[in-house]
């Protein structure tokens, strides 16, 4: 069986649930990895970096290996989401490319009753991206694995590829 080998980076302000996503995808899928049917598979690396802010120097090693970007704001924290639109200016800036395979996710979506961010909002920000976008909640496991098969999907668009069927496992 042949993999095709994708790398994705988890990018985002500081405690928006980085981690927690990450974790609960991999968990997620562990038992799915078991699934005889696979056509397509794809081995995802996931890097989940320090949590930036407006000021981080953005490491080079951010922009170089990756075929895609999952963007964390947390819908509690409007600063989280104005550091979200600094992060992806200067991962294009880096890139020096007009366009990155992006999901733009505001998580913590059992936390409403402290939204600060409305739901509106993001998936505009998305839009003026061309990205996608998901509300999640890690701690709940809502549309977490969602995230990394629209991303994977884009990726694949992206590269002139339209399989619908996919599976992978995560090193
Ligand atoms: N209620 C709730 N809490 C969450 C959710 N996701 C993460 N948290 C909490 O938010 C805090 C930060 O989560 P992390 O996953 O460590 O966040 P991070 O973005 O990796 O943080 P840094 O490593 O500082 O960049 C922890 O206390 C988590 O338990 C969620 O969906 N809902």
């Amino acid at each position: 069986m042949t993999y095709k080998q994708r790398n994705l980076a988890m990018m985002g302000y500081r405690s928006v649930g980085k981690s927690s996503l990450s974790i609960q995808f991999v968990e997620g899928q562990f038992v799915d990895s078991y699934d005889p049917t696979i056509e397509n598979n794809y081995e995802i690396r996931l890097v989940d970096t320090a949590g930036q802010d407006e000021y981080s120097i953005f490491p080079a090693q951010y922009s170089m290996d990756f075929h895609g970007y999952v963007l964390v704001y947390s819908i509690t924290s409007q600063r989280s989401f104005e550091v979200i639109k600094i992060i992806y200016e200067k991962l294009l800036d880096m890139m020096g490319k007009a366009y990155v395979p992006v999901v733009l996710v505001g998580n913590k979506t059992d936390l409403h009753q402290e939204r600060a961010v409305p739901m509106e909002e993001g998936r505009k920000l998305a839009d003026s991206w061309k990205a996608q976008f998901l509300e999640t909640s890690a701690k709940q496991n809502e549309s977490v694995n969602d995230v990394f098969s629209l991303l994977i999907a884009q990726i694949e668009r992206d590269n002139g590829n339209t399989s619908e069927k996919s599976s992978c496992t995560i090193s």
